[in-house]
């Protein structure tokens, strides 16, 4: 049949809005941050680095806790540390910038920032789709994660998955 001789559909008495919406296929959520996850977590080593405010590590959280003073040898200290456990550690121990409070979610925003320029993370962030993303642990952190232990039933305000989400979202704009 010729293409300008295609029957005309026939109206119907329903209309769109009568219809059910589609389901969307809602990711899984990410509530750990192991495995082929592991990518996530601020401990994961960036190869090109990652950078804020002149300090440049391996880590997001190296950046992160280094940035918790001003004292440039406490600084430095924490950027050259081996692991970023290690890093985690000295950042408990440091002179803390008045302003910290104010600063560490912004702080952390720029970090994520830098950490998914690399072409690879980003593709790998991107990839978690519309998965909810939160970091569950049993380390107390309440304020960057979800903790469940003994002591937290699933308690945390999950600011680093909120980030890791809205940074997904930018990617994708
Ligand atoms: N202990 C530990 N192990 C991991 O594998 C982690 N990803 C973290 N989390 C990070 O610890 C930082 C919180 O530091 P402050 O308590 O604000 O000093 C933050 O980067 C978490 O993602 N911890």
């Amino acid at each position: 049949m010729p293409e300008n001789k295609m029957p005309v559909p026939r109206a119907t008495t329903a209309s769109p809005y009568d219809s059910q919406p589609t389901p969307t296929n809602a990711s899984v959520p990410i509530t750990r941050f192991r495995d082929g996850n592991r990518f996530l977590s601020n401990f994961w080593f960036v190869p090109q680095g990652v950078s804020f405010d002149q300090m440049t590590g391996p880590t997001v959280e190296h950046v992160f806790q280094a940035a918790k003073t001003l004292d440039r040898h406490q600084r430095g200290a924490i950027l050259n540390a081996r692991t970023a456990l290690e890093a985690k550690t000295l950042g408990q121990k440091v002179d803390l910038r008045p302003d910290w409070e104010f600063l560490k979610l912004g702080v952390m925003a720029a970090l994520q920032g830098s950490k998914y320029s690399d072409p690879q993370l980003a593709a790998l962030l991107i990839a978690t789709d519309n998965a909810h993303l939160e970091e569950g642990n049993h380390w107390h952190d309440t304020f960057w994660g979800v903790c469940s232990c003994s002591a937290h039933d699933a308690v945390g305000e999950n600011w680093l998955g909120r980030l890791l989400m809205i940074k997904r979202s930018l990617l994708l704009a």
